[in-house]
């Protein structure tokens, strides 16, 4: 059975351990880790089966295959280069680490060099299916509108470095427009679907992302539109955000949890 550790002990981590607990996921829960012991431990009192070791990434890569980070992009940074080092997988949730070129180029060196996988799920959004065959022909625009309750956009840097108070606002306000390579700097808990739009289309540069603040909706809402030699796709899911953390979606963690239970099976289907 494939060894998985998991680094990120918050909604997204929680929800995978529950996953392989239940068996939903045929594999070992080997490791966790987090920052914080308070949330391993309230982790650890919710599996009915596995007893996962506390360990450092590190020590996690020496012993799994697979590590699953859902933790921030500053762990990516950190711990990504020294788990490939040691020939373990590694999935990626907080893909907007992979905006600095120098470090995917690190990534994909070091991951080929140990002969190991970088795994980066939808998470939140919809379409990277299509829009991945729809490439091979060549894109004119790809195009990201993310629409959030203030709730999940609040304690953003970008918020926090231009002083901007949205806790009086009363209709949607656009916050920002501009390349995705510095929309997941800007917002790096609310946008790491447009790195993954990015990987899957044109790049970081050419991606176009809108972000909006709107205090009369519930759900985290994403719009992609893709314009290409294949046509044209128009795609948007209304999420519902996580009761644990409001910044991040549900689905984010259930195509988590699906991309794990792919790996684990020998028939896959789909790109
Ligand atoms: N790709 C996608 O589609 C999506 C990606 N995400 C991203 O996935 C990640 C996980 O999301 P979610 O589970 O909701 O996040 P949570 O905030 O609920 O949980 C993350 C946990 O990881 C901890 N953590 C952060 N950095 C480190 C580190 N360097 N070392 C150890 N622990 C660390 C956090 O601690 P503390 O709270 O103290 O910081 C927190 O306990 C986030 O980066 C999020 O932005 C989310 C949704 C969609
Ligand atoms: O969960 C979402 O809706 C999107 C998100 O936070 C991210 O991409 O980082």
């Amino acid at each position: 059975m494939i060894k998985i550790g998991v680094i990120g002990c918050g909604f997204i981590g929680s929800q995978i351990c529950m996953a392989i607990d239940s068996g939903f996921i045929e594999a070992e829960l080997t490791g966790i880790f987090d920052f914080s012991g308070e949330k391993v431990n309230s982790v650890l009192s919710e599996l009915k089966n596995a007893s996962p070791q506390k360990l450092n990434p590190e020590q996690l890569s020496e012993i799994c295959d697979l590590i699953v980070e859902c933790a921030s992009q500053e762990a990516v940074l950190k711990y990504a280069p020294p788990i490939l080092s040691n020939g373990c997988d590694l999935m990626i949730l907080s893909a907007g680490a992979l905006q600095n070129r120098d470090f995917y180029a690190l990534l994909q060196k070091t991951a080929l060099q140990h002969d190991c996988k970088v795994y980066i799920p939808s998470g939140a959004i919809a379409g990277t299916d299509g829009l991945k065959s729809a490439a091979v022909a060549g894109l004119n625009s790809v195009t990201v509108t993310t629409r959030k309750p203030v709730s999940g956009l609040i304690g953003s840097p970008y918020l926090l470095e231009k002083k901007i108070d949205l806790s009086q606002i009363k209709e949607p306000i656009l916050l920002f427009e501009g390349k995705a390579a510095d929309a997941v700097v800007a917002f790096p808990k609310n946008v790491n679907i447009c790195a993954t739009i990015s990987l899957c289309g044109i790049g970081f540069e050419k991606t176009v992302v809108r972000i909006i603040a709107d205090p009369n909706i519930h759900e985290n809402i994403h719009e992609l539109e893709v314009f290409g030699e294949f046509g044209h796709m128009k795609m948007t899911i209304e999420n519902k955000p996580s009761p644990q953390n409001p910044k991040t979606s549900y689905l984010a963690a259930l195509s988590t949890i699906s991309m794990l239970k792919r790996i684990t099976n020998p028939i896959q289907i789909g790109i």
